[in-house]
């Protein structure tokens, strides 16, 4: 274990309501995350140093836009892979919060400029496209953290509201993340930087998951489930499908791996789990995985839902994390 213990979770990692942060394990002496407003420290020490940082893939910058007249009132950060999606949330959001947008007014994307990523903000809920997998969700969190940063947004929290594959599950089941691994079961993300590889404890926060999953209605048309997600970095034979442009595996090598990785507590597979896990856990973010499975890996490997089934399936994650701003806003106010 390192000094701060790095790879477990801090015990008091969210303890003080104002936001900051401090772990009082004996001999941690990990760096505080937040100020006491809330408000995130910068865990890059050039990034003060840089006067105008741009966040080229958003097309937002600190010297060409009021970043904090925009944005500093964000309390919720919801991410998902396409476009059209977080367009939906993001009017399904503004009913559920009563938001109103002035009279004519329609949504914006904020980021339209880019061309890159789709931003839509609804009042204190900014719902972000990431793209599809690693590589695309780690550039959008780069900036987005920035971003949060440079507004001076308080205590903000993130979601990714997904879809997957269930492992064992039936599809529209919605698995609430209690841990995020990679292919080979590592609970972190590794990154090669510098000709060196870094690990990075993908660690999802505990309290929210068991919030979120306390908001599951019995009489909702879906199931919510908690386990273990796990990150692949391809959608085909990295997540052992045999209906790829490629396989060299047999569907007994497929069965297998799936029954491992369902034996071991894994629920579903998708492509984002752990530098989203590990990413926001480095920056003292809050977040949690909302994935919904799409098919049951134990039947199958295509995809063939028809569309409009499919998008209702879509709204469940949208659903159980509407309902948490929901709740947490309306304690906010009393
Ligand atoms: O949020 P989305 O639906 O993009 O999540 C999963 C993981 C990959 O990005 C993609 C693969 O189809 O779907
Ligand atoms: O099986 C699936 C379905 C959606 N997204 C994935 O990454 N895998």
């Amino acid at each position: 274990m390192s000094q701060n213990h790095e790879n477990e979770e801090h015990d008091h990692f969210y303890h003080y309501e104002d936001g900051a942060f401090e772990c009082t394990k004996p001999g941690c002496n990990v760096r505080k995350l937040r100020n006491p407003d809330g408000t995130l420290r910068p865990q890059n020490p050039n990034i003060e140093a840089i006067k105008d940082d741009f966040l080229y893939h958003l097309g937002l910058g600190a010297a060409s836009h009021d970043l904090v007249n925009m944005f500093s009132d964000v309390q919720f950060v919801c991410m998902g892979g396409t476009s059209a999606r977080m367009e939906i949330f993001a009017h399904y959001i503004m009913k559920e919060i009563g938001h109103s947008l002035p009279t004519g007014a329609d949504l914006q994307d904020i980021t339209r400029k880019s061309q890159r990523f789709a931003m839509y903000k609804v009042g204190p809920v900014l719902c972000v496209s990431h793209g599809m997998g690693v590589p695309s969700i780690g550039i959008l969190l780069h900036e987005i953290i920035k971003l949060m940063y440079h507004a001076k947004v308080k205590n903000p929290i993130f979601f990714r509201i997904g879809t997957c594959g269930g492992i064992g599950l039936e599809p529209g089941t919605v698995i609430v993340a209690n841990q995020a691994v990679d292919e080979m079961g590592n609970n972190y993300y590794e990154q090669k930087i510098c000709g060196k590889v870094v690990k990075r404890p993908a660690i999802v926060d505990k309290r929210l998951v068991n919030e979120l999953l306390a908001l599951s209605k019995p009489e909702d048309s879906f199931k919510v489930v908690t386990g273990a997600t796990m990150c692949a970095n391809d959608f085909y034979e990295g997540q052992g499908r045999t209906d790829g442009a490629f396989c060299e595996h047999s569907e007994e090598d497929k069965m297998n791996y799936l029954r491992e990785l369902q034996n071991k507590g894994v629920k579903n597979i998708e492509m984002e789990a752990t530098i989203f896990a590990a990413l926001t856990y480095k920056a003292g973010i809050k977040s949690a995985l909302v994935n919904v499975a799409l098919v049951n890996r134990l039947k199958g490997d295509q995809v063939t839902t028809p569309k409009e089934v499919m998008m209702e399936w879509q709204n469940h994650p949208q659903i159980l994390v509407g309902r948490y701003i929901k709740k947490k806003l309306s304690e906010n106010k009393s």
